[in-house]
């Protein structure tokens, strides 16, 4: 296999799962590189369900295998949001206003309690198998201003304590090493040639 279909349209995915997928030979297309996509309704309960759904949705309309990622970002003061509503918390896929809501909920709570993790749960389905699931989680905190231009979504102000920067102070290839990301990738690509066979 030399190219994988991932139900995306977050440009930022992509950017790390081609460079994820680069040592496999693996070349990544996206939802960004076709026409006519069916619209997808990520009406889950859970990040898993909703990999599912897009993974799924995608599959059943071009009959190959797919590959599907929910994340968000989880944290503890506020009773695990914006989770599963990451990508809506303010605007809909807005973010620098998702960031702003998150900075406002956070004011008053204390650099200690401002813990979070990233969860990541990644999907691969193809008709008449059962899928390959798999998640990751990256611990940190929530910083009081951002820090850093790469990456995308909440990276500016997600600091991950172990390497003293940002998601977004990281290189791709750094950021990809720990993140929840690569890590849930890491998982799947331990199982998928035993799957795929
Ligand atoms: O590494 C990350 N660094 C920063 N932010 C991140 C990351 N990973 C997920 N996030 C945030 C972005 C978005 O607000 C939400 C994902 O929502 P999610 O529905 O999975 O993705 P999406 O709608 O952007 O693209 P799509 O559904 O087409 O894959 O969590
Ligand atoms: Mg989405």
């Amino acid at each position: 296999m030399d190219k994988i279909l991932i139900a995306t349209k977050n440009a930022g995915k992509a950017r790390e799962f081609a460079r994820l997928f680069a040592p496999k030979q693996i070349e990544v297309m996206t939802l960004l590189d076709l026409e006519d996509v069916p619209p997808i309704e990520e009406n889950g309960q859970t990040f898993t369900e909703n990999a599912l759904i897009k993974a799924q949705t995608i599959s059943n309309y071009l009959h190959i295998p797919v590959l599907a990622d929910d994340s968000g970002l989880v944290v503890d003061a506020l009773d695990g949001e914006p989770g599963i509503y990451s990508a809506r918390y303010a605007g809909d896929h807005d973010d620098a206003a998702n960031n702003r809501k998150l900075l406002n909920k956070l004011a008053d709570v204390a650099p200690a309690d401002r813990t979070a993790h990233f969860h990541c749960s990644i999907v691969v389905v193809q008709e008449g198998k059962e899928p390959l699931i798999a998640t990751g989680d990256a611990y940190g905190q929530i910083l009081t201003a951002p820090r850093g231009k790469d990456g995308f979504g909440y990276d500016p102000l997600f600091y991950y304590p172990a390497k003293d920067k940002t998601f977004a102070e990281m290189t791709a290839s750094e950021k990809n090493m720990v993140s929840h990301r690569g890590l849930a990738l890491q998982k799947l690509l331990q199982d998928f040639d035993q799957w795929w066979q």
